[in-house]
């Protein structure tokens, strides 16, 4: 028996890189019995059959994370990258994608990428996001600016890269892994190139124990996997961290007295741009239609 990490799933062929190198499996029927199908990022114990050299997945250990989209186990990290100009700087999409990544329990650095471009508007960025309580980088992949940094970031982690298009996200990937050739430019001549053919995502190998997907993970900005109100404020980083003063437990610090959020945001300890998107996404959850 074999240990090893579900790399890469294409039509029921699971590569599973092990101690003896990659090995194609497939997986047991028994799991489709019991509705668990492999996922990239899986760790398994493999079998390798005498009679065609290839491995049978006969166990699938317990997950740490699991995503929906893209459907992969085991991620420990989000790199949320956004850019501060073309396109210009979305502090909304950003505290959504911040959100999401609190919500799916992953560590999660924040990349302002493009500074080349608005070093200032950078510079302002990283004091806010870094007082709610994240890890920032600047970065320019024309300056070569955040890179190293980066690389250490993605250091025994299994990242996934989030973020809008256009901001970098495959500049940055080919940057940090000269042997990354993903594809970069335009999203016109992205799909002249078949951009939205269907593909297969793949962990890609930093060394033995770093991996990063190598597809944009959270593209879909649907906030209906948000049950209620209270998810949102719990998992709004600083505004959780605030709000375990409030008079009330139940507070949802948008109209509460004693409401010690408020008071943070009066005293700019709490950024206000970040508590107004707070305030728009609790009406947003509050909105979302359930059937
Ligand atoms: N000025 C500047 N341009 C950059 C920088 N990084 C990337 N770009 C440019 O931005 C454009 C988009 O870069 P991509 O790496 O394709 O962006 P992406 O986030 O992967 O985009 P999608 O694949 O559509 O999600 C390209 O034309 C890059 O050359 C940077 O640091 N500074
Ligand atoms: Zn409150």
């Amino acid at each position: 028996m074999l240990e090893g990490r579900i790399v890469k799933g294409v039509g029921g062929i699971y590569s599973v890189k092990t101690s003896k190198g990659v090995i194609k499996s497939r997986a047991r029927g028994v799991f489709r019995v019991e509705n668990l199908t492999p996922l990239i990022g899986d760790f398994v114990n493999i079998k390798i059959s005498s009679e065609d050299n290839m491995g049978y997945i006969i166990d699938i250990k317990p997950r740490n994370t699991e995503l929906l989209r893209p459907p992969v186990a085991n991620i420990t990290q989000a790199i949320v990258v956004m850019s501060v100009k073309n396109p210009d700087i979305n502090t909304w999409l950003l505290d959504k994608f911040l959100l999401m990544a609190e919500y799916e329990g992953l560590h999660t650095v924040v990349v302002f990428n493009k500074s080349d471009l608005d070093s200032k508007e950078a510079e302002k960025l990283k004091v806010i996001y870094e007082s709610a309580g994240y890890e920032v980088i600047i970065a320019s992949t024309k300056l070569d600016i955040g890179i190293e940094s980066l690389k250490n970031h993605l250091k025994d982690n299994i990242s996934v890269f989030a973020g809008p298009s256009g901001v970098g996200k495959s500049s940055i990937l080919n940057k940090i892994h000269k042997g990354f050739k993903l594809d970069t430019g335009d999203i016109s001549s992205k799909n002249k190139r078949g951009k939205h053919t269907t593909r297969h995502i793949e962990l890609l190998e930093l060394d033995h124990n770093s991996f990063v997907l190598d597809s944009p993970g959270f593209s879909s900005l649907n906030l209906d996997f948000i049950e209620n109100e209270s998810e949102v404020r719990d998992y709004f980083k600083e505004i959780h961290e605030y709000g375990k003063d409030c008079k009330f437990l139940s507070c949802l610090h948008n109209k509460e007295p004693g409401c010690s959020v408020k008071d943070a945001v009066e005293k700019n300890i709490i950024n206000k741009k970040r508590y107004d998107n707070y305030l728009l996404l609790l009406e947003e959850v509050k909105n979302i239609r359930r059937y």
